[in-house]
This record gives C-alpha cells, sequence and structure tokens, in this order.
C-alpha cells in the first residue's frame, strides 16, 4: 500500500464561484468544493465526491504564479472583493488519447500572505524535481513535413517553455546535416540540459548522430569499431513532431502533438532507447532507432525522395508505386538471436511505460554482458550462436521499436521494445503481389503481420546482411570479418531479382538512405534518453488524473475559511 504522505498544505480557497478544500502533500495537489458550498448549490441532493475532486501531480505541475487580471476579470464581485488575491497553477492535463494540455487553475485567497505561502510552498516542490531541464538547445527543421516546424515552435512551444522558466536557444537550420555538424563540434553542450529537434524522423537522426558521435568522440570511443561499446549520452532529446511519419514520437508518446510532447520535455521525462549502429566492414555508417528497412520500405525511401515537393503525400505515391514493381532481392541474412530476452516479437507483450521487459533487461544488463562477451568470444572460432538464412525477399525490415505511426497504429512489430536491447528483424520472402498486399493491410488493422508463411520474425542483437550480388562479386576476397559471418553457400548463377534489373535495394534508416547494401548491425542497448515516457496504458492515464483520497482524509480543521495547516517535513 502506498505510504500517506504528509500535507504541507491545506487551506479553503475560492475556485470560481465555489469553496474548494485544497491540500497540497509532496506528490499531489488537489482540490474538492466543500460540502457546505456544494449543498448550497444543489440543495441536498448528493452529488458525487468523485465529481467534484481534482488533482494534479507535483511532478505534472508546470508553474505556478500569482493571477494576472486577465485570470479574474469576468469573476463574481463579491467573490473578488472578498478573496481579492489570486494564484494560478497550471498542470498537465490529459485530454484525448495521449494528448496532454497545460490546464490553469486560479485560487482566489483573502489575504496576500496566504497567496505567497501557496506560490512558495508550490514552487518549492517544484524546484526538488531535479529532473526537469533548465535549458535547451533546440533546433528547427523549417523544411520538414508541411513546412511549419518554426511556426509549430513559436505558436506552441516557446510559451510553454517560458512559462516554465526554460530557456532555449533556437537555430534554425540552413541546410540537411546543419544540426548534425553543430553537435558534433561547435555546440558547448556543458550549457544544456537536452536538445529538442522541431522536425521528422530524418531531423531527429540529425540530433542523434550528432549527440551519440560527439559523445564518443568525447570519450575516446572509435565508433568506426563495430564492436566498440558506445558511452550512452548525458542529454535527454526532446522531439517536437513536425514532420512526414513522425514515428519516433508516435511510438514514445503515443501521439503526434507538439503540445504533449512540449509538456513531456518540461516535466523532465526520460525514456531509455535502444540504437543500432550500422557498419560496412571497418566503416561506421549510421545509427538508427526505429526502422533499418531493406527491399520495399528501401525502395519506397529512394523514390520518395525525388518527390519531397509532395510533403508527407510522398510515401503514399512511393508506396503505391513500389508496391506495383513488386520487387525482391536476393542475399544472405545472418544474425544472432536474444536468447536471455524474456519477451519474443509474438508474444502480444507491448511496451507501455514502465514496461516490465525493458525494465528486466536493465536490471539484469550488467550480467547479461558478461555472458554476452563469453558468448561471442566462444562464437569467434565457428558460427555457434548465429542462424543464417539465404533467400529471396520482398522486404527485410529491423524495427528495434515498434514503429507505430498514424500510417500504422501498432506498427511493423507491434511487441517491438523500446530499451530491451533487441531488433525485431522481418524477413517477407518473395511471394505474390496479393500475398504482400495481405500482409501490408495487416500494418493497419488488430490482425497478426506476422501470420503469413512467408514472413519471419527474430527478436535479435546483431544481425548481417549480404546481397547476393556483392558475394558473388567478392567471393573470392572475401574478408576475414565476412568469413567469421559463416555465410551459406552462395549460388553459381549471377541473375538479378528485381523486375526493374537492378539487383539490390538501399537501406532506409529512420528515413535516411544508406549507400552501401552489405551491412552490420548491432544493437547498443539504452544509449540515448529521450524527454518522453512511452505510451501510458489507460489505467495508468486515468490514475495520474485521478484525486488521491489521503489528500483529504482529514477535513481542513478548523473550520474557518482560510485555516492553514503547514506541516513539517
Ligand atoms: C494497404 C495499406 C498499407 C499501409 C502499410 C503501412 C505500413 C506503414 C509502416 C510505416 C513504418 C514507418 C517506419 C518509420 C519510418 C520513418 O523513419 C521514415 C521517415 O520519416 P520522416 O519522413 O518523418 O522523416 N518514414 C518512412 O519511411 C515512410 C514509410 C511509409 C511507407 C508507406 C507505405 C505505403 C504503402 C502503400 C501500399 C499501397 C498499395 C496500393 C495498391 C495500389
Ligand atoms: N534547413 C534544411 N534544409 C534542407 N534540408 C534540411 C534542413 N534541415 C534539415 N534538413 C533535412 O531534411 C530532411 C527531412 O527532415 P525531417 O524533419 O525528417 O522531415 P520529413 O519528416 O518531412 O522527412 C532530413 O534529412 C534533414 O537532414
Ligand atoms: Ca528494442
Amino acid at each position: 500500500m502506498e505510504k500517506e504522505q504528509p500535507r504541507l498544505l491545506c487551506s479553503r480557497l475560492f475556485l470560481k464561484n465555489r469553496l474548494v478544500e485544497v491540500a497540497l502533500n509532496r506528490s499531489v495537489l488537489a482540490w474538492k468544493e466543500t460540502e457546505k458550498s456544494r449543498r448550497r448549490r444543489s440543495g441536498f441532493s448528493s452529488l458525487s465526491d468523485t465529481a467534484h475532486s481534482q488533482a494534479a501531480q507535483v511532478y505534472e505541475i508546470v508553474a505556478v504564479h500569482e493571477a494576472e487580471d486577465n485570470d479574474t476579470k469576468r469573476k463574481d464581485k463579491r467573490v473578488t472583493g472578498l478573496y481579492p488575491h489570486a494564484f494560478t497553477v497550471a498542470y498537465v492535463k490529459r485530454t484525448a488519447q495521449h494528448q496532454w494540455r497545460c490546464s490553469d487553475v486560479t485560487f482566489r485567497c483573502a489575504s496576500q500572505t496566504l497567496c505567497e505561502q501557496w506560490i512558495q510552498v508550490i514552487n518549492e516542490q517544484l524546484s526538488l524535481l531535479t529532473n526537469r531541464p533548465k535549458s535547451l538547445l533546440v533546433y528547427i527543421n523549417p523544411y520538414g513535413g508541411k513546412r511549419r516546424g518554426k511556426h509549430i515552435y513559436e505558436q506552441k512551444v516557446a510559451p510553454l517553455f517560458r512559462r516554465a522558466c526554460i530557456s532555449a536557444d533556437v537555430i534554425v537550420t540552413e541546410r540537411a546535416n546543419h544540426a548534425r555538424d553543430h553537435l558534433k563540434t561547435e555546440a558547448n553542450l556543458d550549457k544544456y540540459d537536452g536538445v529538442v529537434c522541431v522536425g521528422g524522423d530524418g531531423m531527429f537522426s540529425e540530433v542523434l548522430h550528432g549527440l551519440v558521435t560527439r559523445t564518443q568522440a568525447d570519450r575516446g570511443v572509435d565508433q568506426s569499431d563495430p564492436d566498440a561499446e558506445l558511452v550512452p549520452c548525458d542529454l535527454r532529446i526532446g522531439i517536437i513532431p513536425a514532420g512526414s511519419t513522425d514515428c519516433i514520437c508516435f511510438a514514445t508518446v503515443g501521439t503526434i502533438d507538439p503540445v504533449t510532447s512540449a509538456l513531456h520535455v518540461i516535466v523532465g521525462d526520460s525514456q531509455p532507447m535502444d540504437v543500432c549502429s550500422a557498419h560496412h566492414n571497418d566503416t561506421f555508417l549510421k545509427y538508427s532507432v526505429s526502422l533499418l528497412g531493406y527491399g520495399f520500405y528501401g525502395d519506397v525511401l529512394t523514390d520518395s525522395e525525388r518527390k519531397r515537393w509532395l510533403g508527407p503525400a510522398r510515401y503514399d505515391l512511393s508506396g503505391a508505386k513500389i508496391f506495383l514493381n513488386h520487387n525482391h532481392y536476393e542475399g544472405t541474412v545472418s544474425f544472432l538471436p536474444a536468447e536471455h530476452n524474456i519477451g519474443n516479437p509474438r508474444d502480444k507483450l507491448l511496451c507501455r511505460s514502465g514496461c516490465h521487459v525493458c525494465l528486466h533487461k536493465h536490471s539484469s544488463k550488467e550480467k547479461q554482458r558478461g555472458m554476452l562477451e563469453e558468448k561471442e568470444a566462444s562464437d569467434k572460432g565457428d558460427s555457434g550462436g548465429w542462424s543464417v538464412i539465404h533467400g529471396k525477399f520482398v522486404a527485410i525490415n529491423a524495427a528495434s521499436m515498434s514503429c507505430a505511426c498514424p500510417r500504422s497504429p501498432q506498427g511493423l512489430s507491434p511487441s517491438a521494445h523500446l530499451a530491451d536491447g533487441t531488433t525485431d528483424l522481418i524477413l517477407v520472402r518473395e511471394c505474390s503481389r496479393l500475398d504482400f498486399f495481405k500482409h501490408l493491410l495487416r500494418h493497419t488493422n488488430k490482425d497478426d503481420q506476422f501470420d503469413h508463411p512467408f514472413v519471419e520474425v527474430h527478436r535479435v542483437t546483431k544481425f548481417r546482411f549480404q546481397p547476393r550480388h556483392q558475394q558473388l562479386v567478392s567471393l573470392e576476397d572475401l574478408s576475414e570479418t565476412q568469413k567469421k559471418a559463416d555465410f551459406s553457400p552462395v549460388c553459381s548463377c549471377q541473375t538479378t531479382c528485381s523486375s526493374d534489373g537492378r539487383a539490390h535495394s538501399s537501406w532506409s534508416c529512420d528515413g535516411e538512405i544508406l549507400h552501401h547494401a552489405a551491412i552490420q548491425v548491432s544493437v547498443q542497448c539504452r544509449l540515448i534518453r529521450l524527454f518522453a515516457r512511452g505510451i501510458e496504458e489507460q489505467q495508468q492515464q486515468q490514475q495520474q488524473q485521478q484525486q488521491p483520497s489521503c489528500v483529504f482524509e482529514d477535513p481542513c480543521a478548523p473550520r474557518a475559511p482560510q485555516s492553514i495547516t503547514h506541516c513539517a517535513d
């Protein structure tokens, strides 16, 4: 049972034209209409208790300040005369599914002292919340999505940051990779508590690369070494969605809404995330947190880049075109299954706020690292542990998170986890166009997209891909690294597999194209943290909004209109 917390302050104050009991403890600010006031308004008919009590979690209070004139005008003259002083608490209120709004409640007090006391005590509690950012570095992509990034930031986000007393240095990018390069070399990161990107998955990818590369450089880690253990980044990343797909925001918050995302930054949420590193031999290529997709999604992305002027609709047009082309690509996929993980891609255990699969991974991370290193060392001599699949594939997708987005609310791998150190490798083998359509369609409803004979899915910690044409070309001079992968025998004839005559596709890496088809990928567990908390379950959402009865167990005593209980810690 939750331990009851001492009340810090409790008063009878006016809220609109009602007398309310307002109580604060370390975790909750709650208010409910007094019995007397309720009776006066409703005769003697009994009103339900919950209908008249509300609460805000202290860690979800945005700010408290003395009420401005426009907060109080139009109010009952008698109330404002008797209670001339007022303070406003801005707090997170849940509205539609996963959507947050900043709601204001203004309490009127009879004395200036009482009003100031409330402001001071609430501010004292807020100052104890050390996870809240005070200073942010913000990058805006003015060309992402529908080109509204700048407008969205100025109209919806900046006013909230100001209200929460967060200072922000804003950079509107002037070219692709501006944010990445600035973070890599120029930015004085000591000044900031977090980095915020305003844009889509591509913009997030820039910030991710800038931060991770900078962190490794500062700590002397060579990111071109595929076996290097990367150092986690200190700064958290916030995403204000203003792109075309915004899958990283959707899959970590549950909605694509700039105000909700800004509030997650303000309250200082923290969501660890796995990051995949992709290499070509000893050349570092890119990091990915959402989708690494070869074949279908790689081709859609390549085609859509030529149609950028169409905005987000480019994906639908390119999607339809690539679907009709119906290419497939031959190659070899090798992967290291995630053996010590408690989940699997078809267990329907969705990753939600406080996910126990991710927590389990976290608590046993150190233990597992030792075991994994031992295992990998023993793997070096033979192919033990690695599975090898040779085939013709319409799509090879590695989803490190669900990749849920408005197009596909469950995502590419609905049970993938944000921070379990694994990625879900989905292999869609050569199949008929109709079958592929059925598979795609299942991404838009609740049917299981893996329940097809031509689809398989594996939860892995590492994988490699070698397209067939390269195997044929370089069979004689296979490098040592490639030999370690222990690829299965390759075909002796050289034919192209795609109907447009191309022997290979490209990888889409969080919406950016990779210029190598042969890659090695390794999951770096919890390398970064976002200003998010994962998607809240329905009941978690309700709990946050409920009024905890313990705050009101003792009525505010004595009965004087302004009684104060100021409890010692
Ligand atoms: C029949 C309808 C099928 C709909 C299938 C939808 C599956 C969507 C899965 C989306 C996974 C998204 C993973 C994230 C990718 C992003 O990183 C990345 C970049 O985002 P950014 O632009 O914000 O920077 N976005 C993307 O790569 C977009 C992928 C969108 C793929 C759309 C595919 C549409 C397929 C339409 C087939 C239609 C068949 C019609 C026959 C005439
Ligand atoms: N000022 C800029 N001019 C041109 N491209 C930019 C600029 N800033 C960022 N980019 C690039 O734009 C691409 C798409 O950005 P993103 O914000 O993800 O939008 P979208 O979701 O529409 O693709 C990314 O590759 C990013 O590197
Ligand atoms: Ca994962």
